[in-house]
């Protein structure tokens, strides 16, 4: 809950209408392993991807590194931090590509969760409004999106798709 205020302040949002963006979401749970490999640099982990949901979670359970964030064309190293979540967003709150590499070493182990939309919420591309908003299925309220630009068919339809 603290970390979806803190969203809605980074966004300009009130914190209800962030929370009312998670609420009934889905959440899923991914568990990753990597055994070592001899030869590491001509195996991948996790290709290169943006994580398709509105919030990630990641634990980088024995603290062996492997994730990586594309930053400037260039892949930057996420040290594991004990006992720390790190949070991957997407939308406005832009996602960033990220894989995960293998070392020779020892097996790396890591826990996401993804914190999806609530399936009930559609997404909505207004051409006459910028920037995109999100819009109930049955009501009248139209909020700003905050979820998955990176899947939107950027055809000018009115609708897309859901996150
Ligand atoms: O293992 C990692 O550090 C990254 C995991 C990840 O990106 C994912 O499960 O989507
Ligand atoms: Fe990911």
């Amino acid at each position: 809950m603290k970390l979806i205020e803190f969203m809605a302040k980074a966004l300009n949002m009130k914190g209800e209408e962030m929370r009312e963006l998670f609420e009934e979401g889905m959440q899923s749970m991914r568990m990753n392993y990597h055994p070592p490999c001899p030869q590491p640099e001509l195996v991948i982990g996790l290709t290169p991807h943006l994580d398709p949901v509105r919030l990630t979670i990641l634990l980088q359970i024995n603290e062996m590194e492997g994730l990586q964030i594309k930053k400037d064309g260039m892949w930057i190293p996420i040290k594991p931090l004990p006992n720390a979540f790190i949070m991957v967003t997407n939308g406005i709150y832009k996602s960033i590509e990220h894989r995960a590499t293998v070392n020779s070493e020892k097996e790396r182990l890591s826990i996401a969760t993804f914190l999806s939309a609530n399936l009930e919420l559609e997404m909505v591309r207004l051409p006459a409004l910028s920037p995109l908003k999100l819009r109930r299925h049955s009501g009248e309220s139209v909020l700003p999106i905050t979820s998955r630009l990176s899947l939107l068919v950027n055809s000018g339809e009115s609708l897309i798709l859901m996150s």
